[in-house]
């Protein structure tokens, strides 16, 4: 069943500038798909523009359906459908509201718990991004976590209304690597055991590679390639997305020549 469709997409600003650029795709229920692309190729914006969220001033035509919603001319909201993961968890979260006080509100919003049936929700969603201590987390401030806990505070208020794709948005790149490798294997587990279909966007093809199974990459606002992810490394056939293979090798390799010294 298709959840997301995205066809000719094209977002502009109020100059007539395309940021984003006749792009098409479909997400199905269950797939895991990649936007890859250099920073300004318009990752973002597509993201924005799927779940009806374009900033002001800018313009999209051609035609969303999230779930069968018309998300560019009649976008309602899509708390129950698709969440988001954004880069910084801190802008997800309200710097004065307890991290359990942020979870419960979607919740109580979109699954209508209230008392110790929403308690109990939100201890839940704590335990399924691998928080441990989840009363003192529950009880803590964004600024009294880590980065990497704050981002699981972020993907535990995403994935609480179980929605039915989630869109991460550069989810581990303002994270160190450990922390980013634990974040990749935690979205992993958590859309396999949710069947949730996973849109995920980053700058960066092996992050992208462990946990999406088909990929388009984005240039200059245009999509240049799709196809699975493993044909992309193996054989890309559009010059850019060489490019990005080619530099992702070379960062290999250096990180190897740097274990060996
Ligand atoms: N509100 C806006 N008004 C005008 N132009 C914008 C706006 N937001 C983004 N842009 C421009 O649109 C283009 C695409 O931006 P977008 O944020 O989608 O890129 P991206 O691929 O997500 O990059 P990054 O990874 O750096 O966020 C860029 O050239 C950007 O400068």
């Amino acid at each position: 069943m298709t959840l997301l469709s995205v066809d000719r997409l094209t977002v502009a600003d109020s100059a007539g500038h395309v940021l984003v650029d006749d792009v098409s795709f479909e997400v199905a229920a269950g797939d895991r798909t990649g936007l890859i692309g250099e920073s300004g190729s318009g990752k973002s914006l597509t993201a924005l523009a799927v779940l009806g969220l374009l900033p002001r001033g800018l313009t999209a035509t051609g035609a969303v359906s999230l779930a069968g919603a018309d998300m560019i001319r009649a976008p309602r909201g899509h708390g129950d459908v698709a969440a988001v993961v954004f880069q910084e968890p801190l802008t997800a979260l309200d710097p004065l509201m307890t991290a359990g006080r942020q979870i419960a509100g979607p919740i109580r919003r979109f699954r209508g718990l209230r008392g110790d049936a929403l308690r109990g929700a939100v201890r839940e969603a704590l335990d399924a991004v691998r928080l441990t201590d989840t009363d003192r987390i529950a009880r803590s401030y964004p600024h009294q976590l880590s980065g990497g806990q704050r981002q699981r505070v972020a993907i535990a208020m995403a994935i609480a209304c179980r929605p039915k794709l989630l869109i991460a948005d550069e989810p581990t790149t303002a994270l160190d690597v450990t922390v980013q490798a634990e974040i990749l294997d935690l979205l992993d587990r958590i859309v396999t055991e949710n069947d949730t279909a996973l849109l995920f966007i980053t700058h960066d093809l092996p992050v992208a590679a462990r946990v999406v199974r088909d990929t388009h990459v984005l240039q200059s606002g245009r999509i240049v390639e799709s196809g699975p992810i493993t044909s992309l490394v193996t054989a890309p056939r559009h010059p850019y997305t060489r490019t990005l293979v080619e530099s992702a090798r070379r960062f290999d390799a250096a990180l190897e020549r740097t274990g060996r010294d």
